[in-house]
């Protein structure tokens, strides 16, 4: 229930807030209007061209923090009504983008778009009017590893300076132009670029966050079920998909690529602590990511099997995984980040958080939620004739 007796972290009371979030029909945005509503009196606008992952949260008009959400269906590319709602805000919180790696080199000029140019007028609104601005980056910015360019056996590959990522030391490294996975970090890159120089030139209020890697329930969609049937999301849903129908998962040039994943849950704590912790989150950039919880991909894929016959009940596949190399599978331009261990030293001085959940736990109650939500769905899908609808 929503408390009025909430302090920050130095003690002081917190007054309640209107935020406005833009991108809150997605992922985060469902989980952040979630835990928003249910715990603290803040109200949130939500904006986005879809409802469907807060649809809980707006309907009915029963539900006891009604007066406290507003839904408004807009596309910021083109909407006269975003600065009054930013202004009518303290906070706005930016969420939108295009964010599946599938569109970064397929749909270049769509994913540049939408991460810099429409992302300019929410961060020239919010300084013209001084209003707040938490926005959303990506670990992407930190590309490749040092280490990933040195020789294979090099004893230095083992070295954490070659490959920790920290928010105020680490270079940004990405592949060549040719390339087209990087023009969504790239994009993300210019972007936080101009909010820092907003911030040192006009004072802007901001903080940056670089999520690596958040999973859970809502995560993009599955394919032909919730999205369109040749929809590539990312890899929690790719790989919920193919256990979902009982096909091997698809390892991209051999799975070797390293990620640390992180539980929803865990991580919108961290945003939590920036929202209400202005004076320790302004003028920081952040990682938020479990740097305990490091897999390559083919041992996620077989911990993601072994997890999924539990929860299921259904015996793992024969053959589990097979190997497609990344032409195939994305298309040309594709590259990838080799590993990504953020670096907590900043997070943990500036709000005292950690994260909790261990990757097991987290794919259990994740795959908890896919099968209860898609089974029945997958199943009527595939006992359809083709070409029926
Ligand atoms: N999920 C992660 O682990 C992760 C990792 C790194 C970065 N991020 C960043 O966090 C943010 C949110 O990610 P997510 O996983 O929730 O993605 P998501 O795709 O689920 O959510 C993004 C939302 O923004 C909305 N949106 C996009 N363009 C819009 C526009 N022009 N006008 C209005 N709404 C628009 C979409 O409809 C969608 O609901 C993104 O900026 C993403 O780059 C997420
Ligand atoms: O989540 C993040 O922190 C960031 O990383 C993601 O990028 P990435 O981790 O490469 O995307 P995923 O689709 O989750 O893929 C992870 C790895 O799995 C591989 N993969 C993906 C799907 C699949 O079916 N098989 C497979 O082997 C990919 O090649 C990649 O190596 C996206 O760019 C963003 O959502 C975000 O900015």
């Amino acid at each position: 229930m929503a408390s009025s007796a909430r302090v920050d972290l130095d003690g002081n009371p917190i007054k309640p807030l209107t935020i406005c979030m833009i991108g809150a029909g997605g992922f985060i945005g469902s989980h952040l209007c979630e835990k928003i509503m249910s715990e603290t009196p803040h109200k949130v606008l939500a904006l986005d061209v879809y409802n469907d992952k807060i649809k809980h949260l707006l309907e009915p008009d029963s539900l006891p923090w009604s007066d406290r959400i507003q839904f408004h269906r807009i596309n910021i590319k083109h909407d006269s009504r975003l600065e009054g709602l930013i202004k009518m805000a303290d906070l706005t919180i930016n969420l939108a983008a295009i964010c599946t790696p599938a569109d970064y080199n397929t749909r270049p000029l769509d994913t540049i778009y939408s991460n810099f140019i429409d992302a300019l007028p929410v961060v020239k609104y919010c300084s013209e009017n001084n209003k707040r601005l938490i926005h959303f980056s990506t670990c992407e910015v930190y590309g490749k590893t040092i280490g990933a360019f040195l020789p294979k056996d090099s004893p230095l590959r083992q070295d954490p300076e070659y490959y920790v990522l920290k928010e105020d030391v680490s270079p940004c490294i990405f592949g060549p132009i040719e390339k087209q996975r990087w023009s969504y970090a790239c994009a993300k890159q210019l972007i936080e670029r101009l909010i820092y120089a907003e911030g040192a030139e006009n004072g802007l209020e901001f903080t940056i966050v670089r999520p690596f890697n958040w999973i859970g329930p809502r995560m993009d969609f599955i394919p032909g079920i919730d999205g369109p049937s040749e929809g590539v999301p990312r890899v929690l849903a790719c790989f919920s998909n193919n256990l979902l129908r009982r096909e091997p998962l698809k390892l991209v040039d051999g799975g070797e690529s390293q990620r640390t994943f992180i539980y929803i849950k865990d991580a919108i704590e961290a945003v939590f602590l920036m929202i209400e912790n202005p004076a320790r989150a302004n003028g920081q950039i952040f990682n938020v990511g479990n740097p305990n919880n490091e897999v390559t991909v083919r041992q996620l894929a077989e911990m993601m099997t072994e997890v999924y016959s539990k929860v299921s009940g259904e015996p793992p596949l024969e053959v589990p995984t097979v190997d497609v190399t990344s032409k195939e599978f994305y298309g040309v331009g594709y590259d990838d980040s080799d590993k990504r261990i953020p670096d907590m030293t900043i997070i943990n001085r500036q709000l005292g958080w950690n994260p909790k959940t261990s990757l097991w736990d987290l794919l259990e109650s994740t795959l908890t939620y896919q099968h209860r939500t898609y089974a029945e769905a997958i199943k009527k899908a595939i006992a359809k004739p083709a070409g029926t609808s």
